[in-house]
């Protein structure tokens, strides 16, 4: 077994779409623990991976150990495995607030230890992943790790300081995005258009806006503006969304969003 997981609900479930797709670690090197029945079975008919109730089946087996348990859980969730975790073995956690400091404490003993946030687009291979090892990490390691998480989305290693940051805007931002995609489509619908159709016209929009910004590397303004034809439509659409605070609107939700990380 190369990778494990505790948790395997659901982004634990798109880390492992991202990872098997691609071919990175076969399924059969894939083993998942979670308390809950239906979800084990679940990523078990999904994926073909190796599933178990017991947390410490999957240190027992791993090279790697994913913490995919909400962060309520961690606590409880580390006191039960320390003891089994070697010191070669890697862990990585995904939980928002719970910082290096705070998982050291908890191992109580030197662990190699990546603290990341991902997103569920990792489920498509178009994930945003924030890292942040710790002194334990060898370089090696760190470029290891950096090559598991590249296989299912773009990854940067941050500073520690941003990752409250980093789960506002890509780890739970996808939720925002979701609402944003549904709305537009409930416009077209009410404008007449069948609501597959509509999903599919806002979803695709948003997919290559997002790549326009990533490609051309031009400042969001410039693009909006290339859109915006004088006395046309979209700048009729731009007033009303300026009307309604749009961008304050989301500049609070990101940061209520970040507090709330920090919290945890
Ligand atoms: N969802 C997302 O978009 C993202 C989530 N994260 C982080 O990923 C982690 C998991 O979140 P998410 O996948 O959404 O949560 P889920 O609730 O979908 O998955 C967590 C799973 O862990 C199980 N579980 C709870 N306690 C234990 C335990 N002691 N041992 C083994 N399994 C246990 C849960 O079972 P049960 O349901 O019975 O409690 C559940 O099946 C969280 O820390 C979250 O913050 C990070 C980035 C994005
Ligand atoms: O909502 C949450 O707490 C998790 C963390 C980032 C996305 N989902």
């Amino acid at each position: 077994m190369k990778l494990g997981f505790i948790g395997t609900g659901n982004m634990a479930s798109a880390i492992m779409g991202g990872i098997i797709s691609k071919g990175v670690i076969p399924a059969d090197e894939i083993i998942g623990a979670d308390l809950f029945a239906p979800g084990r079975e679940r990523v078990k008919e999904k994926f073909g991976i190796h599933v178990t109730a017991d947390n410490n089946e999957v240190v027992e087996k791993a090279d790697v150990v994913l913490l995919s348990v909400k962060p309520q859980f961690y606590a409880d969730v580390i006191s039960g495995i320390k003891d089994k975790i070697r010191p070669d073995q890697i862990v990585i956690t995904i939980a928002p607030g719970k910082t290096l400091s705070w998982l050291a404490e908890q191992f109580g003993k030197d662990v190699k230890i990546v603290r990341c946030m991902p997103n569920t687009p990792a489920m498509v291979g178009e994930g945003m992943t924030a890292a942040c090892p710790n002194e334990h990490m060898t370089e090696e390691e760190i470029e290891y790790v950096k090559t598991l998480l590249s296989s299912f989305g773009l990854v940067e290693i941050v500073p520690e300081k941003l990752m409250d940051t980093v789960t506002a805007v890509s780890g739970s931002s996808p939720a925002y995005v979701f609402m944003f995609i549904e709305a537009m489509a409930d416009a077209a619908v009410l404008d007449g258009m069948p609501r597959a159709q509509a999903y599919k016209f806002a979803a695709q929009a948003v997919l290559g806006s997002a790549k326009m910004v990533l490609d051309t590397g031009k400042h969001p303004g410039e693009l909006k503006d290339m859109v915006c034809s004088p006395a046309g439509t979209t700048i009729d659409a731009v007033r009303v969304l300026e009307e309604c605070g749009f961008r304050g609107t989301i500049i609070d939700a990101v940061q209520t969003c970040a507090e709330k990380s920090r919290s945890l």
